[in-house]
């Protein structure tokens, strides 16, 4: 079949290859968005969206109870079928993209689903296609739950997030291995439904990529909700033998109904091509320069630039990479101010850079830290209010280059310390503002106070 010439392939339509395909084509470029998959990518179907549903469910069980000791008796009967029905027919339209094809169709946009492989410079194909572009290609490919390689493991009927998500019951016991942002959020979601939860960590502790002190308080959150949590665990080997796994972890074989495997997410650059445009295919992560230019006419954003595995970074850099492409004055990327929180309860919160991190780049560094209990509303929270504020602040600039926030809300509070460290406000006049009282934020000038 003779090649199609039109100015922008995207391979991949995660959110940000969404977005930016939503905005070529309404620029008026000829667009082909190609997914294998689901157009939307991850987020909506498999990954944000639904766990955030998921979290939300919960999340009111575990408030419920809470009423229980704070006003009156309350008798809670967790039951899925309300969830998993609002996730397929509501949350994720069933797993079906129409509604994202549509809105990008109707933009202009020309959608593939298949798998796309850069097969020349300039040049996709995509089955039997082959597409010729006059300005470039995008990739967006995100990334796909890794298995690690444990004797036995790959055989089992094991969960990914993809299988979590569309639960229709409860397992009565799993085990999560991997404690991350994933294994952290799934464990407490199933755990508050009445499954029998254990984690399984390879990491000394919960989080990693947190401050120190967030894993504490989660561990010991877990641990009272009763989760087992095992960290500084490695996992040898995994059978199933038609009803039970058996997991091998340490010198201790644990059993359930179920297991989920959460240790991380890979990407197979071979499989994409991008060795037919010169660049390497070996390693997890695609380079980029401040414009999401991985090299002449192929441009890279999402999780695969290894920038943070988050949407709205894929979104951050799909803005950045449009203009671009449409020759618009466009400010270079930064990365000194990326926020992230993980949704549970309490919630892990972040913006910049954690106390090792800024150690690491030889800053002269101060931290500030308050318990979120010691303020007045979290006093007042009372059940549920683990918790903490903790600033890193550059001595030598008098800037913040890093907070945490872990409580109810953690991400929202979370916001007022991103724009300190995006806008690299002066503590001291940070330090000079009127906090409302008695809000969980004012507990900001308690922890700026302890600079
Ligand atoms: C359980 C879970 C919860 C999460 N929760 C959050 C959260 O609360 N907040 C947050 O910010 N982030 C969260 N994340 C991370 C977030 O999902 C990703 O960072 C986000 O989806 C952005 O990914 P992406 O744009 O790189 O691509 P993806 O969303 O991974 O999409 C890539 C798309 O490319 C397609 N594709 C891949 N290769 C090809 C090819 N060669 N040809 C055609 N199509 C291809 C795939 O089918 C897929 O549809 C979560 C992740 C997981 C796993
Ligand atoms: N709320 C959010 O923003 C959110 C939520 C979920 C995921 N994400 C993103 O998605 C990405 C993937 O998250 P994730 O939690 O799957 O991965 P991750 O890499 O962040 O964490 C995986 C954990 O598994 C552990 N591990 C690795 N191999 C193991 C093994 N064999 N046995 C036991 N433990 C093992 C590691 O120590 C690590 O801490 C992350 O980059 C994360 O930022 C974001």
């Amino acid at each position: 079949m003779p090649a199609e010439d039109v100015d922008v392939v995207v391979i991949g339509l995660g959110p940000g290859g969404e977005a930016l395909t939503a905005k070529l084509a309404g620029a008026g470029l000829a667009v082909v968005g190609v997914d294998a998959r689901l157009v939307g990518g991850e987020c909506p179907f498999y990954a944000c969206v639904p766990t955030k549903a998921m979290v939300r469910a919960a999340d009111s069980l575990a408030e419920a109870r809470r009423a229980g000791e704070l006003a009156g008796s309350v008798q809670v009967r967790p039951d899925w079928t309300p969830v998993a029905t609002w996730l397929r027919d509501e949350v994720t339209s069933n797993w079906n993209d129409q509604g994202h094809v549509d809105s990008l169709v109707a933009k202009g946009a020309r959608i593939e689903h298949g798998w796309g492989r850069i097969t020349g410079p300039n040049e996709v194909t995509v089955g039997d296609k082959v597409f010729r572009t006059r300005r470039g290609i995008v990739l967006n490919p995100g990334s796909d739950p890794a298995i690690p390689p444990v004797d036995g493991l790959s055989d089992t009927p094991l969960w990914t997030n993809r299988e979590a998500v569309t639960a229709t019951a409860v397992p009565e016991s799993l085990i999560v291995l991997g404690g991350g942002p994933v294994g952290c959020e799934f464990a407490q979601i199933f755990a508050r439904f009445g499954a029998e939860v254990t984690i399984v960590q390879s990491n000394q502790r919960l989080l990693p990529n947190d401050e120190p002190e967030a894993a504490e308080v989660l561990a010991d959150v877990f641990t009272r909700e009763g989760i087992r949590v095992l960290t500084g665990t490695r996992v040898t080997g995994a059978s199933h033998d038609g009803s039970t796994f058996h997991v091998q972890a340490g010198d201790e074989t644990l059993t359930a109904a179920q297991v989920l495997v959460a240790t991380g997410r890979r990407t197979d650059l071979a499989a994409i091509g991008v060795k037919a445009v010169g660049l390497p295919d070996d390693g997890r992560t695609i380079e980029v320069d401040d414009r999401m230019r991985a090299t002449d006419g192929v441009w890279a954003i999402g999780d695969i630039t290894g920038k943070g595995a988050f949407t709205h970074m894929s979104m951050y850099q799909a803005e950045i990479a449009a203009a671009d492409i449409l020759g618009e004055d466009v400010p270079q990327a930064q990365y000194h101010a990326v926020p992230h929180a993980t949704f549970t309860d309490p919630e892990v919160a972040g913006v910049g850079l954690t106390e090792a991190a800024a150690r690491a780049k030889g800053l002269n560094v101060n931290t500030g830290f308050t318990k979120l209990s010691d303020s007045t509303r979290g006093y007042l929270h009372k059940l549920g209010n683990d918790g903490f504020i903790k600033v890193v602040e550059d001595a030598d600039r008098g800037v913040l280059v890093g907070a945490t926030v872990v409580g109810p809300g953690g991400g929202e509070i979370m916001s007022a310390l991103a724009v300190a460290v995006h806008a690299e406000v002066p503590t001291a006049t940070l330090k000079g503002m009127i906090l409302a009282y008695p809000t969980f934020h004012r507990a900001i000038g308690s922890a700026l106070a302890d600079l």
